[in-house]
């Protein structure tokens, strides 16, 4: 087994303490890029849970009364820790997730600056006066804290999903339990290590790996969880929903996406190739956000489908640790196979490949960024998200067909279009049933602005001034004279 990494923490975090399993058990945890078992982290369950809970619970009760000031202060040097080992965390979370260096690095700074931002924000936990009917009552409005929260996480952002949780959870004056996804647990266990580095007090942050069902079945029955935050698969998004519904808690779900990424032939093509490479295959496709399905108008799609491809093809595919490196491997072998699948339907119904098409030279998990033309409606992609490096070209002919081939899926979280006409931009960024859409741009994701979406991509948004208000209660007073 590999030498262990800086912030590779093979433990996991009760109340200030760092344990191990009950029962001693660990999980292996794997480099993508390599197959090799970069170390174990503890198998918990039920019982580590429930403590974990009671730990966040009791140290709910101080953090709490702390003011605004301490808590942003606190975060502040969160963020500041953040920053100061970028470095290694990047290293870190490469090693466990595949990503590039270099999007890793943007992975820890945008943690960083979530941290930041609810810093700020922690002090700006308004509430109000309302003119009363009575003449002799006052109205007030007050925010409260909403108490423990219990935090489930995925793998392709191990960190930053967890950041833009934490940070509104912690400057809202609420305390967490979190449970990372097992193929990269290390990024967020990172947090732990941090957090002490930080001063942020024992059981504010809980760290729990082991079992999906039993910390999960626990964080959703336990009657001190008041909330329930969740990015991933929108399959378990509503199982986790429903399980949280017995106890009546709050809940966040960032879910399944679909994005779909619209090119009209008025659009400037470079500027449309420069999106949608962003859009498509940041970490290596497997963002909730990337581009799905592309529609390109009639006019365009033999130009944008030629320029599309050349500078799909040189994108560097390789161990992300190594220079140069542009796309990491998929995160697991089923991935691999989600992707193959999708070509194959294309192919058996009439599609074909302009690039790529078929696992990398390099083995392991990775495959060759891929384009994919004359792609119909009725094909697997247009209805599934790929969660790859496949991007799929579909034509059209008008702009309310191109609109409602977007809007034709249960999914709502992203949106992309391209164009010139002013006109036409507003009227498709309204039209798009999407969350958040990105007219002329590609990658949009930033700490000031709302994160979240519509339809079966969930409910909540994280970042910005919206995303304290998840961890929120609005309390009424009403103040007899
Ligand atoms: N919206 C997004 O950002 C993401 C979307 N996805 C989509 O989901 C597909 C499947 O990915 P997958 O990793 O399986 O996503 P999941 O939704 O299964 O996993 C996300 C997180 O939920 C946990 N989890 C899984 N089952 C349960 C459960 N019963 N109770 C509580 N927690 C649970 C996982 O833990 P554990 O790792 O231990 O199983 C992980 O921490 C992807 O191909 C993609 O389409 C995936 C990841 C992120
Ligand atoms: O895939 C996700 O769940 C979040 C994407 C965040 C980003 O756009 O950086």
């Amino acid at each position: 087994m590999a030498k262990l990494l800086p912030f590779q923490r093979e433990k996991n975090l009760i109340g200030g303490e760092w344990i191990d399993a009950d029962s001693a058990g660990t999980i292996e945890v794997t480099n993508p890029a390599t197959g090799e078992v970069i170390g174990t982290v503890p198998n918990c369950g039920a019982a580590e849970t429930k403590r974990a809970i009671e730990a966040a619970q009791k140290a709910f009760e101080g953090w709490r009364a702390t003011t605004a000031a301490e808590r942003a202060d606190k975060l502040r040097k969160l963020a500041a820790a953040l920053e100061k080992n970028k470095e290694e965390l990047a290293v870190l979370l490469t090693t466990e997730q595949g990503k590039s260096l270099a999007e890793a690095r943007g992975e820890v700074g945008i943690s960083a600056a979530y941290v930041l931002w609810f810093a700020e924000e922690a002090r700006r936990v308004y509430g109000d006066t309302i003119p009363s009917p009575w003449a002799n009552r006052r109205i007030l409005v007050t925010k409260e804290p909403v108490g423990v929260v219990a935090a489930i996480t995925p793998w392709n952002f191990p960190s930053s999903m967890l950041s833009r949780k934490l940070g509104a959870a912690l400057a809202a004056g609420c305390t967490v339990v979190t449970k990372p996804a097992t193929q990269t647990p290390y990024s967020a266990i990172a947090w732990g290590l941090l957090a002490e580095e930080a001063g942020i007090p024992p059981g504010v942050i809980n760290i729990l790996t082991g079992s999906a069902t039993q910390i999960g079945g626990e964080m959703t029955a336990n009657p001190l969880v008041k909330k329930v935050t969740f990015t991933g698969s929108t399959e378990i998004g509503k199982l986790l929903m429903k399980q949280a519904s017995g106890t009546m808690k709050r809940v966040s779900m960032e879910l399944g996406g679909n994005a779909p990424f619209l090119i009209f032939d008025d659009a400037d093509l470079d500027a449309a190739v420069e999106g949608a490479i962003g859009s498509k295959y940041r970490n290596s496709g497997q963002t909730c956000v990337c581009a799905n399905r592309f529609y390109v108008q009639a006019g365009v799609y033999d130009a944008f489908a030629e320029k599309f491809a050349e500078a799909v093809r040189d994108l560097k595919v390789g161990n992300g640790l190594e220079p140069g490196v542009t796309q990491g491997p998929l995160i697991d072998e089923k991935a691999v196979e989600k992707v193959e699948e999708h070509i194959a339907d294309v192919l058996a119904k009439g599609g074909r490949v302009v690039t790529g098409g078929k696992r990398h030279a390099l083995g392991h998990s990775f495959f060759e960024p891929t384009i994919v033309a004359d792609v119909t409606p009725g094909m697997k992609v247009a209805k599934e998200e790929t969660f790859g490096p496949l991007a799929p070209l579909f034509r059209f002919d008008t702009e309310e067909q191109a609109v409602a081939m977007a809007n034709d899926t249960e999914f709502g979280l992203a949106a992309y279009a391209y164009t010139r006409d002013l006109g036409r931009a507003f009227r498709v960024m309204e039209g798009l049933q999407y969350g958040q859409v990105g007219i002329n741009a590609g990658v949009i994701t930033t700490e000031v602005a709302p994160f979240g979406g519509v339809k079966e991509s969930g409910l909540g948004r994280e970042g910005s001034k919206y995303g304290l208000d998840d961890y929120l209660n609005v309390k009424y007073g009403c103040i007899g004279l």
